[in-house]
């Protein structure tokens, strides 16, 4: 849980993302119907929905992979929908996605599938920044004894860490969680919340986490945004979005919290 003082000097901060009437449709599907948020420095924003209540399509007009219908979005100050290629790239770059799967490369040992993203985007570094740089992401995820190790090896938890880790090595300044803790035990899933708050203490990242554990959502979050019928029904503090009368949101309370 969030402390006060920690509170408002995030509220004190400017929006990293800004988004203001964004609505999206696929044919007769209206998803999204006119949605607001703002994300500011260094804040984590937990962002709550059934499943098919359009997270995932939020999440991909952020980062440009789908075009809003209407509204705008603006993300670092850029607006999204209107960048052309190249600096969309360079925007995405300063965004790191944490995919619920890992996602790492199987055939790659841990310390390759950390320096690969690096490689790919800086191409001049040397041997010694890459190695720097792996091992101080490792370290940030506490696995720097693993960089030997092929992902096959690894729990559940780990692979999670590791696919953070390999997010955090281009120095996001916006991370996005999507689903963070899925699959995993209760006590891992604790590890992993508490990964997301020291990533956001030790390189004052902005976050988004997309998830259906509320555990996840009141441990990590500083405001959390209930996405309800195609727009977000609220947003606030865990414990004044929950304390609520409507139907909706005791029903998604009572449905998903676990401890
Ligand atoms: N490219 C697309 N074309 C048509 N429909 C789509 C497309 N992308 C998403 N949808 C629809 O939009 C709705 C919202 O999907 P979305 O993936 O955002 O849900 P979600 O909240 O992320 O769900 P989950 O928690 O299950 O991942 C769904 O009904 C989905 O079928």
């Amino acid at each position: 849980m969030m402390d006060d003082a920690k509170q408002s000097l995030v509220q004190a901060s400017k929006p990293v993302i800004a988004i203001q009437g964004l609505s999206k449709s696929f044919g007769d599907l209206d998803v999204l119907k006119g949605i607001d948020l703002t994300v500011m420095k260094g804040e984590n924003m937990a962002v709550l929905g059934k499943s098919g209540s359009g997270k995932s399509v939020l999440i991909k007009i952020l980062v440009g992979l789908l075009k809003p219908d209407n509204g705008f979005v603006k993300v670092l100050g850029e607006e999204v929908a209107d960048l052309p290629a190249r600096e969309l790239d360079a925007l995405r770059l300063r965004i790191g996605f944490s995919f619920q799967n890992s996602a790492l490369y199987d055939s790659m040992n841990v310390y390759q599938n950390l320096a690969f993203p690096l490689t790919m985007n800086f191409r001049k570094l040397t041997k010694k920044q890459v190695d720097d740089a792996v091992m101080e992401a490792l370290e940030a995820v506490s696995l720097a004894d693993k960089h030997n190790q092929m992902p096959s090896g690894l729990s559940g938890g780990q692979r999670k860490r590791i696919g953070i880790a390999r997010t955090l090595i281009l120095k996001p300044e916006i991370m996005l969680y999507d689903e963070p803790t899925s699959g995993l035990d209760p006590v891992t899933s604790t590890e992993i919340n508490e990964l997301i708050n020291e990533v956001q203490t030790r390189y004052n990242t902005s976050a988004i986490i997309i998830t259906h554990d509320l555990t996840c959502a009141k441990n990590t979050s500083h405001r959390v945004a209930m996405l309800l019928d195609g727009k977000f029904s609220k947003v606030g503090k865990f414990e004044e979005v929950f304390d609520s009368d409507d139907e909706q949101i005791r029903s998604f309370y009572n449905y998903n919290f676990i401890s």
